[in-house]
Protein backbone atom coordinates (compact mmCIF):
# COMPACT_ATOMS: atom_id res chain seq x y z
CA UNK A 1 0.00 0.00 0.00
CA UNK A 2 1.77 3.43 -1.04
CA UNK A 3 1.80 5.63 2.15
CA UNK A 4 0.04 9.04 2.38
CA UNK A 5 2.50 11.91 1.73
CA UNK A 6 3.46 14.01 4.75
CA UNK A 7 1.70 17.18 3.04
CA UNK A 8 -2.14 15.66 2.88
CA UNK A 9 -1.97 16.50 6.90
CA UNK A 10 -1.37 20.41 6.32
CA UNK A 11 -4.56 22.25 7.27
CA UNK A 12 -5.70 23.78 3.69
CA UNK A 13 -8.86 25.82 4.36
CA UNK A 14 -12.05 23.31 3.24
CA UNK A 15 -13.21 26.71 1.12
CA UNK A 16 -9.51 27.17 -0.32
CA UNK A 17 -9.56 27.62 -4.17
CA UNK A 18 -6.45 25.23 -4.30
CA UNK A 19 -5.03 22.00 -3.91
CA UNK A 20 -2.01 20.65 -2.53
CA UNK A 21 -0.56 18.02 -5.14
CA UNK A 22 2.69 16.82 -7.12
CA UNK A 23 3.84 19.63 -9.93
CA UNK A 24 6.58 17.88 -12.05
CA UNK A 25 10.53 18.87 -11.81
CA UNK A 26 9.34 21.51 -8.02
CA UNK A 27 8.48 18.66 -5.88
CA UNK A 28 4.57 19.59 -5.00
CA UNK A 29 2.98 22.69 -5.55
CA UNK A 30 -0.27 24.93 -5.48
CA UNK A 31 -3.15 23.70 -8.13
CA UNK A 32 -5.78 26.12 -8.66
CA UNK A 33 -9.65 23.66 -8.24
CA UNK A 34 -11.77 26.46 -9.41
CA UNK A 35 -11.48 29.59 -11.38
CA UNK A 36 -9.92 32.36 -9.52
CA UNK A 37 -10.07 35.74 -10.64
CA UNK A 38 -7.94 38.41 -11.07
CA UNK A 39 -7.50 40.17 -7.19
CA UNK A 40 -9.18 37.57 -5.53
CA UNK A 41 -7.24 36.54 -2.28
CA UNK A 42 -6.15 32.91 -2.75
CA UNK A 43 -5.18 32.46 0.95
CA UNK A 44 -4.70 34.39 4.20
CA UNK A 45 -2.66 32.76 6.78
CA UNK A 46 -1.09 33.16 10.29
CA UNK A 47 2.40 32.46 11.01
CA UNK A 48 3.07 28.87 13.04
CA UNK A 49 5.31 31.15 15.17
CA UNK A 50 7.77 33.96 14.21
CA UNK A 51 11.09 34.89 14.99
CA UNK A 52 12.64 38.76 15.61
CA UNK A 53 16.06 38.51 14.24
CA UNK A 54 17.24 39.15 10.52
CA UNK A 55 17.33 36.19 8.24
CA UNK A 56 21.18 36.15 8.52
CA UNK A 57 21.20 35.75 12.45
CA UNK A 58 18.98 33.22 13.03
CA UNK A 59 20.15 29.93 14.73
CA UNK A 60 19.20 26.24 15.09
CA UNK A 61 18.55 27.38 18.01
CA UNK A 62 15.90 30.15 17.86
CA UNK A 63 14.14 27.94 16.15
CA UNK A 64 14.03 25.06 18.54
CA UNK A 65 12.97 27.16 21.29
CA UNK A 66 9.50 27.77 19.00
CA UNK A 67 9.53 24.54 18.18
CA UNK A 68 9.26 23.31 21.81
CA UNK A 69 6.46 25.45 22.26
CA UNK A 70 4.38 24.51 19.79
CA UNK A 71 1.42 21.88 20.49
CA UNK A 72 1.71 18.47 19.53
CA UNK A 73 -0.46 19.27 16.29
CA UNK A 74 1.49 21.76 15.37
CA UNK A 75 5.11 20.17 16.36
CA UNK A 76 3.77 17.54 13.44
CA UNK A 77 2.85 19.89 10.90
CA UNK A 78 6.44 21.63 10.99
CA UNK A 79 8.09 18.24 10.86
CA UNK A 80 6.12 17.34 7.81
CA UNK A 81 7.94 20.21 5.42
CA UNK A 82 10.15 18.54 3.37
CA UNK A 83 12.77 19.93 0.92
CA UNK A 84 10.98 20.09 -2.41
CA UNK A 85 8.23 16.96 -1.02
CA UNK A 86 10.99 14.48 -0.83
CA UNK A 87 13.69 14.58 1.42
CA UNK A 88 13.45 15.89 4.68
CA UNK A 89 15.59 19.01 5.89
CA UNK A 90 18.74 18.06 8.38
CA UNK A 91 18.26 21.05 10.59
CA UNK A 92 15.34 22.87 11.80
CA UNK A 93 16.70 26.60 10.99
CA UNK A 94 17.08 25.23 7.62
CA UNK A 95 13.46 24.41 7.64
CA UNK A 96 12.74 27.83 8.42
CA UNK A 97 14.59 29.56 6.39
CA UNK A 98 13.09 27.97 2.82
CA UNK A 99 9.68 28.37 4.52
CA UNK A 100 9.62 31.50 6.36
CA UNK A 101 8.50 35.04 5.12
CA UNK A 102 9.56 38.04 5.89
CA UNK A 103 6.76 40.63 8.02
CA UNK A 104 7.16 44.10 8.01
CA UNK A 105 8.52 45.99 11.10
CA UNK A 106 11.31 46.77 13.04
CA UNK A 107 12.96 44.80 14.42
CA UNK A 108 13.06 42.33 11.09
CA UNK A 109 10.41 39.96 11.63
CA UNK A 110 10.40 36.30 9.82
CA UNK A 111 7.28 33.98 10.50
CA UNK A 112 7.20 30.35 9.69
CA UNK A 113 3.86 29.96 7.29
CA UNK A 114 3.63 25.85 5.81
CA UNK A 115 0.81 27.05 3.38
CA UNK A 116 2.03 29.90 1.79
CA UNK A 117 5.33 28.47 1.42
CA UNK A 118 3.99 25.58 -0.46
CA UNK A 119 3.67 27.35 -3.44
CA UNK A 120 5.89 27.43 -6.05
CA UNK A 121 8.09 30.10 -7.92
CA UNK A 122 7.69 31.67 -11.27
CA UNK A 123 9.78 34.88 -12.65
CA UNK A 124 6.00 35.22 -14.50
CA UNK A 125 3.85 34.61 -11.93
CA UNK A 126 -0.03 34.88 -11.65
CA UNK A 127 0.11 35.53 -7.95
CA UNK A 128 1.58 37.92 -5.69
CA UNK A 129 2.23 38.01 -1.79
CA UNK A 130 2.43 41.51 -1.06
CA UNK A 131 4.85 42.88 1.95
CA UNK A 132 2.63 42.31 4.87
CA UNK A 133 1.94 44.92 7.49
CA UNK A 134 0.95 42.81 10.71
CA UNK A 135 1.44 38.89 11.22
CA UNK A 136 -0.49 37.30 8.50
CA UNK A 137 0.85 37.45 4.95
CA UNK A 138 -2.02 36.72 1.72
CA UNK A 139 -1.58 35.78 -1.53
CA UNK A 140 -3.29 37.71 -4.71
CA UNK A 141 -4.19 36.51 -7.94
CA UNK A 142 -2.68 38.73 -10.26
CA UNK A 143 -4.27 37.91 -13.53
CA UNK A 144 -7.03 34.97 -14.03
CA UNK A 145 -6.56 31.94 -12.84
CA UNK A 146 -8.47 28.69 -14.41
CA UNK A 147 -8.81 25.61 -12.62
CA UNK A 148 -6.11 23.29 -12.53
CA UNK A 149 -3.38 25.91 -13.40
CA UNK A 150 -0.55 25.94 -11.13
CA UNK A 151 -0.35 29.25 -8.55
CA UNK A 152 2.66 31.15 -8.29
CA UNK A 153 4.31 33.83 -7.26
CA UNK A 154 7.79 35.04 -7.59
CA UNK A 155 10.11 34.60 -4.54
CA UNK A 156 11.96 37.54 -5.12
CA UNK A 157 10.78 41.22 -5.34
CA UNK A 158 13.47 42.67 -7.46
CA UNK A 159 13.15 40.08 -10.52
CA UNK A 160 11.87 42.22 -12.82
CA UNK A 161 15.24 43.96 -12.73
CA UNK A 162 17.28 40.42 -13.19
CA UNK A 163 18.56 38.11 -15.90
CA UNK A 164 17.52 34.72 -16.79
CA UNK A 165 21.13 33.72 -15.35
CA UNK A 166 20.88 36.74 -12.57
CA UNK A 167 17.68 35.02 -11.31
CA UNK A 168 18.62 31.47 -11.40
CA UNK A 169 22.49 32.29 -8.81
CA UNK A 170 20.33 33.72 -6.43
CA UNK A 171 16.54 30.73 -6.61
CA UNK A 172 19.82 28.34 -6.55
CA UNK A 173 17.17 25.99 -8.63
CA UNK A 174 16.55 26.07 -12.59
CA UNK A 175 12.87 28.02 -13.34
CA UNK A 176 11.08 26.59 -16.43
CA UNK A 177 9.00 29.53 -16.65
CA UNK A 178 8.22 31.08 -20.28
CA UNK A 179 10.63 34.01 -19.39
CA UNK A 180 13.79 30.81 -18.15
CA UNK A 181 13.28 29.10 -21.38
CA UNK A 182 16.40 29.52 -23.33
CA UNK A 183 16.60 29.40 -26.92
CA UNK A 184 13.49 31.39 -27.52
CA UNK A 185 12.69 35.09 -28.76
CA UNK A 186 10.67 36.25 -25.36
CA UNK A 187 13.59 34.64 -23.34
CA UNK A 188 15.81 36.65 -25.31
CA UNK A 189 13.57 39.64 -25.35
CA UNK A 190 12.72 39.65 -21.85
CA UNK A 191 16.59 39.41 -20.70
CA UNK A 192 16.45 42.90 -22.68
CA UNK A 193 13.54 44.32 -21.09
CA UNK A 194 14.48 43.93 -17.72
CA UNK A 195 17.89 44.46 -18.06
CA UNK A 196 16.85 47.92 -19.49
CA UNK A 197 14.31 47.96 -16.64
CA UNK A 198 17.18 47.62 -14.32
CA UNK A 199 19.08 50.15 -16.31
CA UNK A 200 15.72 52.83 -15.64
CA UNK A 201 15.45 51.67 -12.12
CA UNK A 202 19.08 53.49 -11.91
CA UNK A 203 18.36 56.40 -13.93
CA UNK A 204 15.03 57.43 -11.57
CA UNK A 205 16.47 56.30 -8.12
CA UNK A 206 20.05 57.57 -8.34
CA UNK A 207 21.31 54.14 -7.33
CA UNK A 208 21.45 50.18 -8.15
CA UNK A 209 18.47 47.71 -6.83
CA UNK A 210 20.37 47.21 -3.57
CA UNK A 211 20.19 50.93 -2.67
CA UNK A 212 23.55 52.08 -3.37
CA UNK A 213 25.45 53.74 -6.09
CA UNK A 214 27.32 51.36 -8.24
CA UNK A 215 30.44 49.69 -8.79
CA UNK A 216 32.93 49.50 -11.53
CA UNK A 217 32.69 45.92 -12.16
CA UNK A 218 29.79 45.65 -14.45
CA UNK A 219 28.48 48.74 -14.66
CA UNK A 220 24.51 49.40 -14.95
CA UNK A 221 24.97 53.14 -16.61
CA UNK A 222 28.51 53.22 -18.67
CA UNK A 223 28.15 56.44 -19.75
CA UNK A 224 29.38 58.56 -17.15
CA UNK A 225 27.33 62.09 -17.35
CA UNK A 226 24.35 60.38 -17.32
CA UNK A 227 25.39 58.25 -14.12
CA UNK A 228 26.45 61.50 -12.19
CA UNK A 229 22.79 63.13 -13.64
CA UNK A 230 21.46 60.26 -12.41
CA UNK A 231 22.83 60.09 -9.35
CA UNK A 232 22.68 63.86 -7.98
CA UNK A 233 19.20 64.12 -9.58
CA UNK A 234 19.63 66.54 -12.26
CA UNK A 235 17.93 64.59 -15.18
CA UNK A 236 15.09 67.15 -16.17
CA UNK A 237 11.55 65.91 -14.99
CA UNK A 238 10.44 65.87 -19.45
CA UNK A 239 13.06 63.03 -19.16
CA UNK A 240 12.10 61.34 -15.66
CA UNK A 241 8.29 60.84 -16.65
CA UNK A 242 9.44 59.51 -19.77
CA UNK A 243 11.81 57.31 -18.54
CA UNK A 244 8.86 56.11 -15.59
CA UNK A 245 6.28 55.88 -18.37
CA UNK A 246 8.98 53.77 -21.01
CA UNK A 247 9.43 51.35 -17.49
CA UNK A 248 5.67 50.33 -16.98
CA UNK A 249 5.10 49.53 -21.01
CA UNK A 250 8.29 47.28 -20.70
CA UNK A 251 7.13 45.57 -17.23
CA UNK A 252 3.46 45.54 -19.36
CA UNK A 253 5.16 43.90 -22.86
CA UNK A 254 7.09 41.30 -19.64
CA UNK A 255 4.13 40.42 -18.17
CA UNK A 256 4.53 41.74 -14.81
CA UNK A 257 2.57 44.84 -14.32
CA UNK A 258 -0.23 43.54 -12.32
CA UNK A 259 -2.66 46.19 -10.82
CA UNK A 260 -0.73 45.58 -7.15
CA UNK A 261 2.66 47.18 -9.36
CA UNK A 262 0.28 49.91 -10.87
CA UNK A 263 -1.43 50.62 -7.04
CA UNK A 264 2.53 51.13 -6.37
CA UNK A 265 3.93 52.69 -9.15
CA UNK A 266 1.28 55.25 -10.52
CA UNK A 267 0.81 57.53 -7.61
CA UNK A 268 4.75 58.79 -8.27
CA UNK A 269 4.14 59.09 -12.08
CA UNK A 270 0.66 60.96 -11.03
CA UNK A 271 2.93 63.28 -8.94
CA UNK A 272 5.89 63.54 -11.26
CA UNK A 273 3.36 65.10 -14.20
CA UNK A 274 1.47 67.25 -11.45
CA UNK A 275 5.10 68.93 -11.09
CA UNK A 276 5.56 70.56 -14.06
CA UNK A 277 5.31 74.27 -14.54
CA UNK A 278 6.44 75.39 -17.97
CA UNK A 279 2.75 75.65 -18.79
CA UNK A 280 3.28 73.89 -22.42
CA UNK A 281 5.13 71.22 -20.56
CA UNK A 282 2.89 70.83 -18.12
CA UNK A 283 0.11 70.37 -20.56
CA UNK A 284 1.82 67.38 -22.50
CA UNK A 285 2.26 65.88 -19.39
CA UNK A 286 -1.63 66.31 -18.58
CA UNK A 287 -2.50 65.12 -22.07
CA UNK A 288 0.01 61.84 -20.88
CA UNK A 289 -1.75 60.82 -17.99
CA UNK A 290 -5.02 60.81 -20.10
CA UNK A 291 -4.08 58.47 -22.52
CA UNK A 292 -5.70 54.94 -22.03
CA UNK A 293 -2.46 52.90 -22.24
CA UNK A 294 0.62 53.32 -21.09
CA UNK A 295 2.05 53.24 -24.32
CA UNK A 296 -0.10 55.90 -25.27
CA UNK A 297 1.28 58.08 -22.16
CA UNK A 298 4.51 56.72 -23.41
CA UNK A 299 4.17 58.56 -26.61
CA UNK A 300 2.39 61.64 -25.80
CA UNK A 301 5.16 62.07 -23.07
CA UNK A 302 8.04 61.46 -25.60
CA UNK A 303 6.49 64.90 -27.09
CA UNK A 304 8.69 66.84 -23.98
CA UNK A 305 11.08 64.35 -23.39
CA UNK A 306 14.43 66.31 -23.10
CA UNK A 307 12.80 70.23 -22.78
CA UNK A 308 14.09 72.12 -19.81
CA UNK A 309 11.13 72.54 -17.12
CA UNK A 310 11.07 75.63 -14.65
CA UNK A 311 10.55 73.41 -12.09
CA UNK A 312 13.30 70.89 -12.44
CA UNK A 313 16.34 72.52 -10.46
CA UNK A 314 13.14 72.35 -7.47
CA UNK A 315 12.32 68.97 -7.79
CA UNK A 316 15.91 67.79 -8.23
CA UNK A 317 16.32 69.51 -4.87
CA UNK A 318 13.21 67.39 -3.35
CA UNK A 319 14.72 64.25 -4.32
CA UNK A 320 18.17 64.51 -3.33
CA UNK A 321 16.46 65.76 0.22
CA UNK A 322 14.14 62.41 0.05
CA UNK A 323 16.97 60.01 -0.76
CA UNK A 324 19.12 61.33 2.16
CA UNK A 325 15.73 60.45 4.16
CA UNK A 326 16.29 56.89 2.98
C1 LIG B 1 9.17 26.85 -0.56
S1 LIG B 1 9.36 25.44 -1.51
C2 LIG B 1 7.96 25.35 -2.55
C3 LIG B 1 7.21 24.06 -2.39
C4 LIG B 1 8.00 22.83 -2.76
N1 LIG B 1 7.89 22.58 -4.19
C5 LIG B 1 7.55 21.61 -1.99
O1 LIG B 1 7.30 20.59 -2.61
O2 LIG B 1 7.47 21.70 -0.77
C6 LIG B 1 10.65 25.97 -2.58
C7 LIG B 1 11.32 24.85 -3.35
O3 LIG B 1 10.43 24.37 -4.37
C8 LIG B 1 11.15 24.14 -5.59
N2 LIG B 1 10.67 25.08 -6.61
C9 LIG B 1 9.89 26.15 -6.42
N3 LIG B 1 9.63 26.78 -7.59
C10 LIG B 1 10.27 26.08 -8.54
C11 LIG B 1 10.42 26.25 -9.96
N4 LIG B 1 9.84 27.24 -10.62
N5 LIG B 1 11.18 25.35 -10.62
C12 LIG B 1 11.78 24.33 -9.97
N6 LIG B 1 11.70 24.13 -8.62
C13 LIG B 1 10.94 24.98 -7.92
C14 LIG B 1 12.61 24.40 -5.27
O4 LIG B 1 13.20 23.19 -4.89
C15 LIG B 1 12.55 25.32 -4.07
O5 LIG B 1 13.71 25.25 -3.29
Amino acid sequence: MSQVHPYRSLNVPRDAPFELKPSPGKGWGAFATRRIVRGAMILKEWPLFIIQKPHEEITEVDVRKCFVQLGPGEKQQFMSIRDNASTTFMLMQHTFAENSFLLTGSPPTHGMFLLHSRFNHSCLPNAKVPEASGETIAIFATRDIVAGEEITFCYNTDFECRTKNERHRALRFVCDCKACLTGTLFQELSDLRRRLLRGLQYLTHGVDLDGKRQGSVSPIIVDTELRQAAENFSIPLSVRLVLWLLSMVLLEEEGLLDYLMIERLNPSILRMAGWFRTESNARVAKQAIAQDTWLGKFGMACRIYGLRDVADHEVAVILRVLQSRG
